[in-house]
């Protein structure tokens, strides 16, 4: 259970950018994230290992989103065009029945895990299918960029993992596996300005996967439900990302940790953020294990296969239905956000 916060908690990370950090401060690191994900589920990260600014990110995404419409649905999913061919990783564009989910994104899973020979490529959605890009000439450097700050989001959420391990009373290398061909997904998300500040652009969810890493630009509207049922607000915080636990990780934990039910205000005018006018950019990194990993939680029970349980999931993801009368959520739909595995 969450407890009934008014404010996300601070979590200072530079001890891992020391050459040689003390044990009892990574022991007292992996305790205080403890605390945070027992109590809120959600915290500020500040000192982050990243070499990317969030100049940089957000750089990105803008001149992804600047693209033309075209070229942007040359890259999406086959959900939304029947002859694309990439099913899982791509462009999703604003589905305009969903009016409070008023979003378009850009997924890139890692740049490496792509297996020509995986079972996968011949179901539904082929969950390791290579990335999609816009076309070379006019991508390619930024490509390389996103493709880096994928490999460092991903190496933050494994050094994170291990810390969790072991505040879990197991092992730092307890959840190894976890990372052996991981799925993670690196989104970029845009939010174009609303006419009114009253809706929300993005509906109550929990996320899925281990741990939500994610890059919020200055706009705001990002809030954070607690115990008492309240929306709190988290707003930017200079240099932090924010971190949050999901579905997958709170069980793996024996529901020590806890998946926080969060979601985003639409702002009128938005132009404070990094977008010029254009709205709400955020860039979250959603940590998950590989296809057939075997996730069990610590203190054992049933297992599930990842492959099983993301398919599961994906059936009510906002990003995949095509019914604009759907009114399911982004990562899970409120009702569904508990659901057993
Ligand atoms: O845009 C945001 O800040 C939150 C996005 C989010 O919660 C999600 O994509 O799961
Ligand atoms: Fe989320």
């Amino acid at each position: 259970m969450t407890t009934a916060f008014s404010s996300l908690p601070i979590v200072d990370l530079s001890v891992l950018s020391e050459a040689h950090p003390s044990s009892s401060s990574l022991e007292l690191l992996s305790q205080r994230l403890y605390d945070v994900f027992a109590t809120t589920g959600f915290a500020y990260l500040v000192g982050t290992p990243l070499s990317s600014t969030h100049e940089d990110v957000f750089g990105l995404a803008e001149d992804f989103f600047k693209l033309a419409e075209a070229e942007k649905l040359r890259l999406a999913k086959k959900t939304f065009v029947s002859q694309n061919s990439n099913t899982y990783r791509g462009y999703f564009p604003i589905q305009p029945g969903h009016l409070d989910n008023l979003k378009e994104g850009f997924e890139i899973g890692p740049s490496t895990t792509t297996r020509d020979d995986h079972p996968s490529r011949h179901k539904k959605f082929n969950l390791t299918e290579a990335n999609v890009w816009p076309p070379s000439s006019s991508f390619a450097e930024r490509r390389q960029k996103l493709e880096k700050f994928h490999t460092e989001l991903q190496t933050l959420s494994a050094t994170l993992l291990s810390l969790l391990a072991v505040a879990l009373g197991k092992p730092p290398d307890h959840f190894a596996s976890y990372l052996v061909d991981s799925l993670s997904t690196l989104r970029l998300l845009h939010y174009p300005p609303q006419q009114s500040s009253t809706g929300l652009c993005c509906t109550p969810h929990t996320d899925s996967g281990l741990l939500t890493l994610l890059h919020q630009d200055p706009t705001g509207g990002l809030e954070v439900q607690n115990a008492d049922g309240e929306w709190i607000p988290a707003p930017y915080v200079p240099g932090s990302l924010v971190v949050n636990i999901g579905d997958l990780m709170a069980k793996v934990s024996g529901s020590r940790f806890v998946a926080t039910m969060h979601r985003v205000r639409s702002t009128a005018s938005a132009g404070g953020g990094s977008g010029g006018g254009i709205g709400r950019l955020s860039v979250p990194f959603f940590f998950e294990p590989g296809e057939n990993c075997v996730v069990r939680g610590v203190d054992g029970g049933q297992s599930v296969i990842y492959g099983e349980y993301v398919r599961k999931k994906m059936g009510i993801w906002v990003e995949y239905q095509d019914m604009p009368e759907d009114t399911v959520s982004y990562e899970t739909a409120t009702s569904a956000a508990i659901e057993a595995y």
